[in-house]
């Protein structure tokens, strides 16, 4: 049986009576893990879009990041961040070199506040091992696992130990999964199972293309959004900046590119660049106020509102 699957540009919200005096009341903040961030989305954690730099910023905040996996020495970041009063989230992966950057964390006396297991698909033997090493090892950190895109998959991380779950396979911008490989779901249906599946929090990763998606992702059962290429190309974004015919860009590449392996084995990812936008204020003031105007559409005052957002399918 062939089954129709929805995006995120399939779809709408419908419009409730707002119940706000202004935009300016309507609250945008999530608790995640231990903590409570101003908003539910956050830089992809790629080598192209954070950097040490990015992730301080966006801690300073008070919005959630996540430092990617790509040499880095995860016991100095670990350590820095927590010298400067910041909380500390890593990412790791599923081999050798990952059991021993937790190896000298545990020896070192430090635990990150959050931990992302970040490969292209955790819903396998690899991952399910790492996720009870570390749950092990780490107790007080908050484990995000991913990625991963069905209810059965979902459920088996949960089970595994994760405190929470990342969803969506080959959905991003420089992805070329579904091209090599053939596989891939829609954001809209992706979240929505996995979402419905578990009890832990959802995080929406990819496929954020305008800034209504996060609203719809939030009412797809999101509690909180990764988005990598909304937020490549700034100041505070990791990358050099390159100029062309006077025109100034960033790049922006695959974590399973060529560039960021450093070889063409298993590419499953591309390199773009986008154009270099200056400083990130007025993208993260822009990303708020749109929320803000999302939660009063829906009729209420706080994300809680978009969870029960009636959604529409739009015919082309
Ligand atoms: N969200 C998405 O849709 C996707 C994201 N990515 C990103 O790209 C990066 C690289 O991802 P990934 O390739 O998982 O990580 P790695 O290249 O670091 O692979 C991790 C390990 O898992 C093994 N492995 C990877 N894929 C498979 C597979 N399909 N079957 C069996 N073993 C496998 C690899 O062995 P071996 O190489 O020998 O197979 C390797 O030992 C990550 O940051 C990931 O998030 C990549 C693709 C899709
Ligand atoms: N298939 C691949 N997916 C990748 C790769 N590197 C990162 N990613 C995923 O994309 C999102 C970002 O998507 P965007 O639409 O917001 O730009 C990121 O968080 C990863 O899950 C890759 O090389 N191949």
């Amino acid at each position: 049986m062939i089954t129709t699957e929805l995006n995120y540009g399939d779809v709408y919200l419908v419009p409730k009576k707002t119940v706000v005096d202004s935009r300016k009341e309507c609250d945008t903040s999530v608790q995640f893990g231990p903590r409570r961030f101003d908003m539910p989305i956050y830089p992809s954690n790629m080598k192209s879009v954070v950097d040490e730099e990015t992730c301080e910023a966006f801690a300073r905040l008070g919005w959630f990041y996540t430092m990617h996996r790509f040499n880095v020495d995860a016991c100095r970041f670990t350590a820095a961040m927590q010298e400067k009063g910041l909380f500390a989230s890593i990412s790791v992966g599923v081999n050798e070199d990952t059991m021993q950057q937790l190896a000298e964390l545990k020896a070192a006396g430090l635990t990150p506040e959050y931990i992302t297991l970040d490969v292209a698909n955790a819903w396998c033997v690899k991952a399910e091992r790492m996720i009870k090493h570390i749950k092990q090892q780490f107790p007080g950190s908050f484990l995000i696992g991913g990625n991963i895109a069905t209810a059965e998959a979902a459920r088996d991380l949960e089970s595994w130990g994760c405190d929470a779950i990342k969803a969506g396979i080959a959905g991003g911008r420089v992805c070329i999964t579904k091209n090599k490989t053939g596989f891939h779901r829609p954001m809209v249906s992706t979240v929505k199972d996995c979402a419905a599946a578990v009890q832990v929090p959802v995080i929406a990763d990819g496929g954020i293309v305008e800034h209504g998606d996060m609203a719809k992702a939030l009412a797809c059962g999101a509690s909180m959004i990764m988005a990598g290429s909304l937020f490549a190309g700034y100041d505070e974004s990791a990358g050099e900046i390159v100029e062309i015919n006077g025109k100034h860009y960033k790049e922006y590449f695959g974590s399973a590119s060529q560039f960021n392996k450093g070889a063409y084995v298993n590419v499953e990812g591309k390199k773009i660049l986008v154009e270099y936008k200056g400083s990130i204020g007025k993208l993260l003031r822009e990303l708020k106020e749109d929320l803000q105007s999302s939660v009063s559409y829906a009729g209420g005052r706080d994300l809680s509102a978009l969870k029960d957002a009636a959604m529409i399918q739009v015919y082309r």
